[in-house]
């Protein structure tokens, strides 16, 4: 008997190229190869640390949604409490790797790809995005990060060992079984949406890829 196939695996092998494209990115390849140049790095912590500190409003909304809308015996709640918990650390951890890479993060400006990114975010909080949609955005946004910085610490890497605590933070399992409970909760979601709400969540999953796409890109000096 084949296994039921998801609605995120579809989409997965649907749109490999993009997925591929946002957690194979050359910024992951030169950390893993050991070729990434460090203003190259630097840019790119100031500015995730400007998007993470925009993505704590945004998980709080789906935090919402999902008290509002999810059922007594799902651990929703519970699963994205424990991603802000995540959140508050992981603004403290940006602060001292600042300081240890001499990035003064009060100067650092958002990137055009960072603001746009940072204002997509905003949009998503509006209470008509649905809880299906806002799910589905909250997983790839994770996944991607987990998903790249594993890469770089896979077998054969070559990643260099001041990097190592980066791709750590991202890369590790604790960090992949979360972003599967956030696949399962997406799933579950989608298996009861209607093909209105389906639609829209696959353009989000898609819209999503582009934004970290975009976002790694400024690290290059991409536009
Ligand atoms: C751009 C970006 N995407 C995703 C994450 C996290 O999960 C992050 N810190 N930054």
């Amino acid at each position: 008997m084949e296994a039921k196939i998801t609605v995120t695996e579809t989409w997965l092998r649907k749109h490999r190229l993009l997925h591929v494209g946002a957690t194979r990115h050359p910024f992951i390849h030169r950390i893993r190869d050991g070729n990434i140049d460090i203003p190259a790095f630097k840019t790119w912590l100031g500015q995730d640390y400007i998007f993470v500190r925009a993505f704590v409003p945004f998980v709080a909304s789906v935090l919402t949604k999902a008290w509002k809308g999810s059922n007594d015996g799902d651990n929703d709640v519970e699963v994205i409490l424990g991603g802000m918990a995540a959140l508050n650390d992981e603004i403290s951890w940006f602060k001292k790797e600042a300081s240890k890479w001499d990035v003064q993060l009060s100067n650092t400006v958002p990137q055009k790809a960072n603001q746009e990114y940072c204002r997509f975010l905003e949009s998503l909080t509006s209470p008509e995005v649905e809880y299906t949609v806002a799910i589905v955005a909250f997983w790839v946004i994770e996944t991607v990060y987990q998903e790249s910085f594993a890469h770089c610490l896979e077998d054969g890497s070559k990643t260099p060992p001041e990097l190592k605590e980066t791709c750590q933070r991202w890369g590790n399992e604790g960090f992949g079984e979360y972003c599967n409970s956030l696949r399962k909760i997406a799933d579950r979601q989608l298996e009861k949406a209607s093909d209105d709400a389906i639609s829209k969540a696959e353009a989000m999953f898609l819209q999503v890829l582009e934004y970290e796409v975009d976002f790694w890109n400024m690290s290059h000096g991409g536009i």
